[in-house]
């Protein structure tokens, strides 16, 4: 199917929202694009003002019709010489005409959202894998890019806002992708950025804790993540929608209550599952367990570590047999995939002890990779380990404390620390741990605190480098230096390398 991006009447466009008014009358209006930032604004678009939480976008409707805006969407009337259409919310009315400008594009895509708050990006790509193993064409949107088959776009939040997605999902359809799978995150749901989306399939991996900088209480981020299931199938069109969820987590049974469409659940330990692991080995070379679903039992014998691959493993299983995907593409693409970028990424430079590259910056995710480091080392774990600036600061004693609990020797240091102080980020870091009884050493410099665990690890130890993973960048201040955490240690090794020779 090829779609062509129209040229609109912008009444016409507007006839999916049902109040607004308008200064000058609109019938002969022509619009060719729609755009919310005054920057990117073109000759013949509509400039939709969105008052967010750092400026408010009314103040930059001068710019956006020196840059050819014809007409304006406000949330008050205002002085200028197009058109001006006010609703009471803008945001939501964007997400509605992003929807319709681009022909509503969700309706012919099967689409499967992933929300919690560890393992969205990780089950994104296991759906990736299982469906082009059936030959089906991907499509896939998340915190580390957006994806048409092989083909990546870079992205500035886990989820788009509304515009962006609508555009990203007429463009898949143009490439004939049949399945896109995408992160969904508490902030998109509360800010309404997938207003517009229908989804097929909602997924939910577990809910811990995080963003309490953002949502107050860890009751509000659950209503949060609960939005993607109690809008999941509002425009009832005939095809079945499906709940998939983690039962093992506390939570779920708050999220199968927000539901009305089909539930099916996963997990190891609760009674009644519809999807269950059964048999979990868990060794340095991967996991393997049997899978029981609804259509059968298959056994799985996979390189990604940790009891935690296996519940994203499930999620992702579960999510691929109400697609109708065959259990067989699900057993060979789960056993020959090897994990995402940044998430338990080894780095190999020639060294004796392991490294470990891995994207957890949650108290949770951090407890279960260094439990699933610990459980397989030989000799001693070191973590580097920092907490991001402008974010949840109640999490960071916790993390701390969880370093010390699992590692023989803790590194704090900074993983972004943006507005903030680094060194006051890491005096709340050390708030939580025992400095009399716990091996921990603060080094600021995220490089220093890299190459103080590779000088100092020998033969089967591992150092876990933690928070960052596939990220390429250190935010300071206003300021984006570069920085991998792969390819700095990898370069330390080097040079100690050289060094010994
Ligand atoms: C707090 C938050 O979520 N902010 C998001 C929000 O930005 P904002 O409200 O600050 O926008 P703003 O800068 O005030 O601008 C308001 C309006 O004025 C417009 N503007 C602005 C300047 C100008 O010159 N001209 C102009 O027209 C802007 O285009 C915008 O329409 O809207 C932007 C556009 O959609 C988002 O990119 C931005 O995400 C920021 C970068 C962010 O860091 N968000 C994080 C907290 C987030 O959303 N994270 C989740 C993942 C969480 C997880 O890991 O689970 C995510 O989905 O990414
Ligand atoms: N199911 C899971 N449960 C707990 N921890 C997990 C799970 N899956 C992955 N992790 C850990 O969380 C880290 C982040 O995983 P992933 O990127 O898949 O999560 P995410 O939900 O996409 O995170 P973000 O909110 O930043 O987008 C991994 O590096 C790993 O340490
Ligand atoms: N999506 C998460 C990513 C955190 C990654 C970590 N490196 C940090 O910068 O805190 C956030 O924006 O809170
Ligand atoms: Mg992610």
């Amino acid at each position: 199917m090829v779609r062509k991006c129209p040229i609109l009447i912008l009444k016409e466009l507007l006839s999916d929202i049902s109040f607004y008014s308008t200064t000058t009358p609109i019938e002969n209006v022509m619009i060719k694009g729609i755009e919310m930032d005054s920057r990117q604004i073109k000759p013949g678009y509509l400039f939709v003002c969105i008052s967010g939480h750092t400026v408010d976008g009314h103040d930059y409707v001068k710019q956006a019709i020196q840059n050819g805006a014809i007409a304006i969407l406000a949330e008050k009337p205002l002085d200028v010489d197009v058109p001006v259409i006010t609703v009471s919310d803008t945001s939501r009315a964007l997400a509605i005409l992003a929807n319709r400008y681009f022909e509503r594009p969700t309706q012919d895509l099967h689409l499967i959202g992933v929300t919690g708050t560890n393992g969205k990006t990780s089950v994104t790509y296991l759906l990736e894998a299982i469906f082009q193993k059936a030959k089906k064409h991907t499509g896939l949107i998340g915190t580390i890019q957006m994806k048409i088959g092989e083909e990546s776009f870079e992205v500035k939040n886990t989820t788009p806002d509304s515009l962006f997605l609508q555009k990203s999902f007429a463009k898949m359809l143009e490439k004939e992708v049949d399945a896109a799978f995408m992160e969904v995150s508490s902030h998109a749901l509360v800010m309404g950025r997938t207003f517009g989306c229908d989804f097929d399939i909602a997924i939910f991996t577990n809910l811990t804790q995080d963003h309490l900088d953002y949502h107050s209480t860890m009751e509000e981020y659950l209503h949060a993540k609960s939005l993607l299931f109690s809008q999941l199938g509002n425009r009832y069109d005939g095809n079945p929608k499906y709940a998939i969820i983690n039962k093992d987590d506390s939570h779920s049974l708050t999220l199968i209550k927000s539901t009305a469409q089909q539930v099916l659940t996963y997990g190891i330990h609760s009674d009644k599952l519809d999807v269950q692991a059964t048999n979990v080995m868990l060794d340095a070379n991967g996991s393997s367990f049997d899978m029981r679903t609804p259509v059968g039992t298959i056994s799985i014998k996979s390189k990604l570590m940790g009891m935690f691959s296996v519940y994203n493993m499930l999620a992702a299983a579960s999510a691929a047999i109400c697609s109708g995907i065959s259990l067989k593409a699900i057993q060979t693409a789960l056993e020959s995939t090897t994990g995402v970028r940044g998430r338990f990424e080894p780095v190999v430079a020639g060294q004796s002890f392991g490294v470990i590259v891995d994207y957890a910056h949650t108290p949770d995710s951090l407890e279960n990779v260094l439990k699933t480091v610990k459980s397989f080392a030989k000799g001693n774990v070191y973590v580097v380990v920092g907490c991001g600036g402008d974010r949840d600061r109640t999490k960071r004693p916790i993390m701390a404390k969880t370093a010390v609990t699992y590692a023989d020797l803790a590194l704090f240091t900074s993983d972004n620390p943006r507005s903030e102080d680094p060194k006051q980020i890491l005096k709340d870091m050390v708030e939580g741990v025992d400095g009399q009884t716990q091996a921990y050493r603060v080094i600021e410099n995220r490089k220093e605190a890299i190459q103080y665990a590779v000088e100092h690890a020998k033969e089967d130890d591992i150092v876990v480098i933690a928070g960052k993973g596939h990220e390429t960048y250190q935010i300071i201040g206003d300021t984006t230096y570069d920085f991998d955490d792969r390819q700095v240690a990898t370069e330390i090794i080097h040079q100690i390398l050289q060094k010994e020779l």
